[in-house]
């Protein structure tokens, strides 16, 4: 994999808080990744650090191949970032917003109209931002942020606050900007709306990574177990099949199994699949928030 970003052994201390210790992963092209941790594990410390804004004390961070912290860090141009807070003159119309980062990262202005147009903002691009809901500040927030068609975007907390069809659109502007090669962080606590869009997931816990990779291989890694729920026909009796063993527990249609593997799941499926009395079979991998709890557990014990 192409690396695009690169954290080495960093650690970053606010005086006596370890708000960073040894934290290393790399990030690629072409890839959502998610940053999840509670409040604290020191999300917005790592973003700083890759927006050159603050040092780390030990260990080294490269964006796009430089040090963001140094002086002459030119692929600055190519890093976007949505702060969690978006904070805009209230005074200047969306267009004179944009148009002032635009400025900022040596943009020609009317290069930057056509995603005040993506992000569904062009009706009110001459009005007062003052005069914004707090999704349409988002809007822009993410408007900014895609200024220069970005190679490294940094989002924190994106979403919060936004309605359900905002979000969406949000996510669609992501993806077409990781089909277009960039690499997109978003650090979050939605968990359940990042589980089917982040394809590669870091946990951050009290300033360690305590996990990191695809889902499937936080699955792997985890070791929990499958639930498999099984529908029983009315005319079963009650009475479980004898190949379930008497496992499981009962549930108002049938019974619930909890198989430790994929092997093991595979074999319940085709006992499961050819027996008359089983209506319907769900499967429930572990979700992001079951990882989640697991890897904070593990890591707290
Ligand atoms: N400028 C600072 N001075 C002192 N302590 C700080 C400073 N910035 C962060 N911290 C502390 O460092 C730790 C990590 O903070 P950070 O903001 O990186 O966490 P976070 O994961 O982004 O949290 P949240 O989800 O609340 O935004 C916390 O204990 C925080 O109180």
């Amino acid at each position: 994999m192409t690396v695009t970003v690169a954290v080495n052994g960093v650690e970053k201390d606010y005086g006596a808080v370890k708000a960073l210790r040894g934290v290393s992963f790399d990030l690629g092209p072409g890839r959502l990744s998610a940053l999840v941790g509670h409040n604290g594990a020191g999300k917005t410390t790592l973003i700083k650090l890759m927006l050159g804004l603050i040092r780390a004390d030990r260990g080294a961070v490269r964006v796009l191949g430089e040090d963001p912290a140094a002086g002459e860090f030119s692929a600055r141009r190519l890093l976007g970032y949505l702060p969690e807070n978006v904070a805009f003159n209230a005074a200047l119309t969306g267009r004179e917003t944009l148009a002032f980062y635009a400025r900022l990262k040596q943009i020609k202005p009317a290069s930057a109209w056509p995603l005040l147009d993506r992000v569904g903002l062009m009706h009110a691009a001459d009005r007062r931002v003052g005069t914004y809901s707090k999704g349409m500040r988002q809007r822009l927030g993410l408007a900014q942020a895609l200024l220069g068609r970005p190679r490294v975007l940094l989002l924190d907390e994106p979403t919060t606050g936004l309605d359900p069809a905002l979000r969406q659109t949000f996510y669609e502007i992501l993806n077409e900007l990781r089909d277009d090669g960039a690499t997109v962080l978003i650090s979050s606590h939605a968990l359940n709306e990042l589980e089917d869009r982040a394809e590669h997931v870091l946990i951050m816990n009290r300033g360690l990574l305590v996990a990191q990779g695809t889902l499937a291989e936080l699955r792997s890694l985890a070791q929990l177990p499958i639930r498999v729920s099984l529908d029983l026909a009315p005319g079963a009796g009650g009475v479980p099949p004898a190949w379930m063993n008497g496992s499981g527990a009962a549930t108002p249609h049938g019974r619930v199994m909890l198989v430790p593997d994929e092997a093991r799941k595979m074999a319940l499926l085709r006992v499961a699949a050819s027996d008359s009395r089983v209506t319907n079979i769900e499967i429930m991998a572990p979700t992001l928030d079951d990882l989640y709890a697991h890897f904070l557990r593990e890591n707290s014990a």
